[in-house]
């Protein structure tokens, strides 16, 4: 990635010690239950609705049941079918910034599932998915390759900012 970037080769790793120092990384496990027969779904309900992810690079691991979408840059959302063996690799917002804007946060979400009908009531199964949201080093100072776009920000102030802005101060 960094060398599509006419950047030195390790930019990015060299920031993502995850094994040696403290940092954000994590994994998730998400189930996406069976709706009970009695439910019903109220318009446009989703099962995860649009977002971008905050971190660096964000890979997806997901069971064969579909319903996770990206957004094209012209504003279509396409499905991404799963297929054995393969990841989903997206960009996060703080990769965004380190680039200035040359890789761009990916929208996605997840629509109801193949298996549901539209009010989402019943369907055959539930649909799980496993996810690696990558941070770079806690205390690790992200320069822009471009420094006149941004600020340089730490990585943890940088997420501490978007949780903030979403969920507010505690
Ligand atoms: O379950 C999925 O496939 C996507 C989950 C996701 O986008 C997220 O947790 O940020
Ligand atoms: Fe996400």
């Amino acid at each position: 990635m960094a060398l599509s970037l006419q950047q030195e080769r390790t930019l990015f790793t060299k920031l993502h010690n995850t094994l040696t120092k403290k940092t954000r990384t994590q994994v998730r496990i998400l189930n996406y239950p069976k709706m009970p027969e009695d439910f019903t779904k109220t318009e446009n309900q989703m099962r995860l609705g649009e977002h971008t992810d905050w971190g660096t690079v964000t890979f997806i691991a997901q069971d064969n049941m579909g319903g996770l979408q990206v957004k094209s840059r012209s504003g279509d959302w396409i499905d991404v079918t799963p297929k054995d063996g393969c990841i989903i690799v997206l960009i996060a917002e703080l990769m965004q910034r380190w680039t200035s804007d040359k890789f761009q946060a990916n929208p996605h979400r997840v629509v109801k599932l193949p298996c549901e009908s539209e009010s989402i009531k019943g369907g055959e199964k539930s649909r799980f998915s496993m996810i690696y949201f990558g941070n770079p080093d806690w205390d690790a100072v992200i320069n822009s390759i471009d420094d006149s776009k941004y600020e340089p920000i730490k990585a943890n102030d940088h997420l501490d900012e978007l949780w903030n802005e979403s969920f507010g101060k505690y």
